[in-house]
């Protein structure tokens, strides 16, 4: 049946361009804050095309960066404050295990920012996770407050929470074209927006599209093949749904980082990959070349050889990196009234709530609460170089 066609509203207090974990968490904050909120996304909801799909990400304390750390206890809180708002079940604690050469530097940073002062050796690894052989000349470092965030229930859950709060998400609706000025055009494949403020968390997009605001910024979409690896004996790896998380750091092998999380996806397969990709454009990534599974195989076969050898399932799912590997957070430098949120570099989903927070309270011109000099566009030169 079809409902009696209503006049689409046009006009909203702010437009967020987005609906991935970023945009929406964006979203949820502004809409609690009272603010009249359209959420626009170019597919239909859920995809599986952008960054945040699939059911698992990590959640750490433990980062080398004493930044990333302090905005920790507040993500824990929200993301706890969100399980309660939608009575689901978003997080479980399984702890994270650190890897690496003894004195690796960001090993030690992670250690001094957890206050650990413990460092696991080879026995008292394998006690904690039976599974994972440590190869000598290695430390371990644990993360007890760590565990594994269920990402596609994550975001179902933030969009709720918006929409109840009077937000609005027009799905299938791509954005075509900006007009920057005090009131902000958005002209998408249905329909023509108009807001004093806007927010772009375009994730693997938001390159190319902030082309037309005259922005070129260093961001590059890697391709990323997310491997399920399967247990050789059904139940013998020792790697069952509440084993830790683990990542490694400084090893010569593994440049990157290769991280793991236990059997939650596929039951009986473990996720490991490595923490980098190929270049690609979000819309071709299948031109792209299939990279680091011969790496990944030889990593299973010493510190896991519980597993098989070759990965059962691969699925992608795309970073948006940085130079450093640090988000963007920032007022566009011409148009204060645009905020972009973008360059997660494969490590944002855990601190989606917070990034939302400050995302928000940039777009509507407060003290942000944090200390956004990490996130600043200004650290990369010469972005103004393009049109306009
Ligand atoms: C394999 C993998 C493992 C990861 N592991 C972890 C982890 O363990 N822990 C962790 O914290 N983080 C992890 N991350 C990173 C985290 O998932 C991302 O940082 C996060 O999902 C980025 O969210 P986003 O909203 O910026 O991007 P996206 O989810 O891609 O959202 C952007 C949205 O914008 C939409 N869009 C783009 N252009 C337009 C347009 N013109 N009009 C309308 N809509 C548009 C897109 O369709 C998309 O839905 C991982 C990422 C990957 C890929
Ligand atoms: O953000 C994280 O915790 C993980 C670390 C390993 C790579 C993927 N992202």
């Amino acid at each position: 049946m079809t409902a009696p066609s209503q006049p689409q509203k046009s006009t909203y207090d702010v437009i967020v361009i987005g609906a991935g974990i970023q945009g929406s968490f964006t979203a949820y904050h502004l809409a609690q804050r009272h603010q009249d909120t359209l959420l626009l996304e170019q597919f239909l909801v859920p995809h599986s095309r952008g960054s945040s799909h699939g059911q698992s990400r990590i959640i750490r304390s433990a980062y080398p960066q004493e930044f990333y750390s302090r905005m920790m206890p507040e993500c824990f809180r929200l993301w706890q404050q969100l399980e309660a708002e939608t009575g689901t079940t978003l997080y479980r604690q399984t702890g994270l295990v650190l890897l690496g050469p003894p004195g690796e530097p960001e090993l030690e940073a992670c250690r001094r920012n957890l206050g650990v002062e413990e460092v696991l050796d080879a026995a008292a690894l394998s006690r904690r996770f039976p599974g994972f052989q440590m190869q000598a000349g290695q430390v371990a470092v644990l993360d007890s407050t760590a565990g594994v965030l269920f990402a596609d229930r994550a975001l179902r859950a933030v969009q709720e929470v918006f929409r109840r709060h009077g937000g609005t998400l027009r799905d299938g609706e791509k954005v075509l074209s900006i007009q920057p000025g005090a009131t902000v055009t958005v002209t998408t494949t249905a329909g023509v927006y108009k807001a004093p403020r806007l927010i772009i968390t375009a994730g693997a997009w938001t390159g190319a599209f902030v082309e037309q605001l005259g922005l070129r910024l260093p961001l590059q979409p890697l391709r990323i093949n997310v491997c399920y690896w399967r247990e050789k004996q059904p139940g013998s790896a020792g790697l069952g749904s509440v084993s830790p998380c683990f990542l490694t750091l400084g090893l010569s092998q593994a440049p990157h980082g290769i991280y793991g999380l236990p059997s939650i996806e596929y039951p009986g397969m473990m996720k490991v990959c490595y923490h980098h990709g190929s270049p690609t454009d979000p819309d071709k990534r299948d031109q792209a070349p299939s990279s680091d599974i011969a790496l990944l195989s030889s990593f299973i076969s010493s510190y896991l050889p519980g597993l098989e050898s070759q990965p059962a399932v691969m699925e992608t799912c795309l970073y948006t990196n940085t130079p450093d590997e640090d988000f963007i957070l920032d007022r566009h430098p011409k148009f204060s009234n645009i905020v972009i949120g973008a360059g997660f570099s494969g490590h944002g989903f855990k601190l989606a709530p917070v990034v939302g927070k400050l995302l928000c309270e940039l777009s509507l011109g407060e003290e942000p609460s944090y200390n956004m000099a990490h996130f600043a566009i200004s650290r990369f030169p010469g972005v103004l170089g393009a049109a306009q």
